[in-house]
């Protein structure tokens, strides 16, 4: 019997955001099935009916687990003759990793990168931290590894919520995000220096600026630990902005992040669905369906 053409599947855990992409291609959509054992083994189950190109569709916050499940899918899917897997991860994990900074430490970017790109035909992420790489195939050897920007659906939400913003970029790696969602509607930005000192551990120093009475936004590609965010949001406040809020494509936000922002003073906390999270505001359904749409038509 003749599989049909195209089936998106997901985990319980990614339903809401892999069925609206499916909803916006207008692609059947099939959960796999997952139990954690106690031991911290996964199980799996397939749905029976496949396809000849299945898009495997969630993030991998959570990486290492959700990292085998990948391998455990995509290798099933090859076994049950699957032609084609395109992965689409809106949040990747381990692109932070991209030099070894003191001798023997691991590149796990580009570790990673070989894995997936052995796993599937195409991968679409979005705002994946490329630092000192300038195109996500250099991490990802596929021809197919695309990496898109949600600039344009954050400065659209932006622009629908607040009236003359200005947008801060708390580190010089942000600056091409904040540059670009300022440039489509006109809005004021400015771009902060960070020094990282550990996990937990940033300074933040904020270019001059006339911060008073403005409603300041943080953009960001991910909060982690939210510290970031947290120190550039500390430094603002004693200018007496009107407001300050935060929005990021990847909401991780660990452990107390959000009240530790709130405590600050940080009022509005927005985010895209890239990452399941309250804080979600902006969907990517349509960016991503529209380079599925591009992949799926090669
Ligand atoms: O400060 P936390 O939230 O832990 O980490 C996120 C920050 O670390 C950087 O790599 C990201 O671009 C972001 O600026």
């Amino acid at each position: 019997m003749s599989m049909p053409p195209t089936l998106l599947l997901s985990f319980s855990d990614y339903e809401q955001q892999a069925k609206a992409l499916a909803v916006v291609c207008g692609i059947p959509y099939e959960t796999v099935l997952l139990h954690r054992f106690p031991d911290g083994e996964s199980q799996l189950t397939l749905p029976v009916n496949l396809a000849e190109t299945v898009i495997l569709c969630r993030s991998l916050d959570d990486p290492n687990h959700k990292l085998v499940e990948l391998m455990l899918t995509a290798q099933s899917l090859r076994q049950h003759g699957v032609k084609r897997i395109i992965l689409v991860a809106p949040y990747l994990c381990y692109m932070r990793q991209d030099k070894a900074f003191h001798p023997g430490e691991v590149v796990s970017q580009t570790i990673v990168g070989h894995f997936l790109a052995d796993l599937f035909d195409a991968v679409i992420t979005v705002d994946s931290h490329l630092h000192r790489i300038s195109q996500l195939s250099e991490a990802i050897p596929l021809e197919q590894a695309i990496n898109l920007t949600a600039t344009q659906p954050m400065a659209e939400f932006i622009e629908a919520h607040f009236t003359t913003p200005l947008l801060l970029g708390p580190d010089g790696e942000s600056e091409q995000w904040v540059k670009e969602i300022a440039t489509h509607f006109g809005f004021d930005y400015a771009v902060a220096h960070k020094q990282r000192l550990g996990d937990h551990n940033v300074v933040v120093t904020l270019p001059e600026n006339d911060y008073a009475r403005r409603n300041i936004i943080i953009v960001d590609d991910v909060a982690s630990t939210g510290k970031t965010l947290l120190e550039a949001a500390k430094k603002l406040m004693p200018y007496q902005p009107a407001s300050v809020s935060v929005l990021v494509s990847h909401a991780l936000f660990i452990e107390d992040a959000i009240a530790q922002l709130n405590a600050a003073g940080v009022k509005q906390i927005y985010s895209c669905d890239s990452i399941p999270h309250q804080t979600n505001s902006v969907s990517l359904a349509n960016i991503l369906a529209k380079a599925l749409q591009g992949v799926l038509q090669q």
